[in-house]
């Protein structure tokens, strides 16, 4: 199947629906609270639920698969059928499942969230480049061949990131791309990440989008990466019950093509099962992210 590319199609929806990202988290207390047993049955009823629910009111959702996996098979086929309804309702889809492994390994994990062909396949899916961006590159090439992407871990929200992100690394020289450079100098891990990506983007512009948290106050490094030569989206997390605010995020994400993806899970759940309780909050979330004017592409747009 023919799609436009993953940033174009990600830079128009948000132009349409605002630049929230509604994570779909189908944690034990949250199924309670929309009437759901904590089972499979239970998860696919609230994924396909909020699917519904947010259909033509925000642009994209972004469903952890750890809460899936966790009713084992019967909760991966309701993430399957989660992600057929957001398909068929022309909802973009990100697999926050941060997959990554040796480039052997990691050709099936690209096959399973962006082949066509698979019942798991996503608009784009979360990696950890732990094992170095090149590692990646398949799913980088998968995702640059049917319209899809990917998102790269840089700077995560949670507290214990820093000591590990925020370490001196080597750094690829970028007209070498990632797994073909020499080295020159160091900068932080995170930086290193970024900066990797912009060079996959160079080649394949807006494929490869990286992550960085929200929570600058709660970790204090969210600030300071360099975001304006990435050239592809970035999706923030930790907006709400990690202790995020918008306003955290005009200053940290002003620079850069974008587009900019904030993301709640919890919190914006929270307001369900009601569909109009759930557009109120996403409308409300949405207006105080467009009063920062963060950046909202074009990447291929
Ligand atoms: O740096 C990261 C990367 C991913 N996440 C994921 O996002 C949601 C956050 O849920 P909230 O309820 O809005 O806190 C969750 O699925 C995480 O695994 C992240 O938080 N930080």
């Amino acid at each position: 199947m023919t799609r436009a590319p993953f940033a174009a199609r990600l830079t128009a929806a948000v132009a349409r629906h605002g630049p929230l990202c509604v994570g779909i988290d189908p944690h034990p207390g949250l199924l309670a609270r929309w009437g759901h047993e904590d089972d499979a049955a239970g998860v696919e009823r609230f994924g396909r639920d909020a699917v519904a629910a947010l259909a033509g009111h925000v642009a994209v959702i972004k469903p952890q698969v750890a809460l899936f996996e966790v009713h084992g098979s019967g909760g991966v086929r309701a993430l399957e059928r989660v992600l057929a309804d957001a398909a068929d309702a022309g909802l973009l889809t990100i697999a926050d499942a941060k997959r990554g492994d040796i480039g052997s390994t990691m050709t099936a994990y690209a096959s399973a969230w962006l082949a066509d062909t698979s019942p798991l396949a996503a608009d784009a899916v979360t990696l950890s480049p732990y094992l170095g961006v090149g590692s990646l590159t398949p799913a980088i090439d998968l995702a640059a061949a049917t319209g899809r992407g990917v998102f790269v871990l840089a700077r995560t929200s949670n507290p214990e990131a820093p000591a590990v992100q925020s370490a001196q690394a080597w750094t690829l020289d970028p007209s070498g791309g990632p797994g073909n450079g020499s080295y020159r100098g160091m900068r932080e891990v995170a930086q290193s990440v970024v900066d990797s990506c912009a060079a996959v983007n160079a080649a394949n512009p807006g494929v490869a989008g990286v992550v960085v948290g929200a929570t600058s106050g709660t970790t204090g490094r969210a600030h300071g990466l360099d975001l304006s030569r990435l050239g592809g989206p970035v999706l923030v997390p930790g907006l709400g019950a990690q202790g995020a605010t918008p306003a955290d995020l005009a200053e940290a994400f002003a620079v850069g093509s974008g587009p900019v993806i904030p993301s709640s899970s919890r919190e914006i759940l929270a307001a369900g099962p009601d569909p109009e309780a759930l557009h109120d909050a996403c409308a409300a979330l949405n207006g105080s992210l467009a009063d920062l004017g963060l950046p909202a592409g074009p990447v291929g747009a």
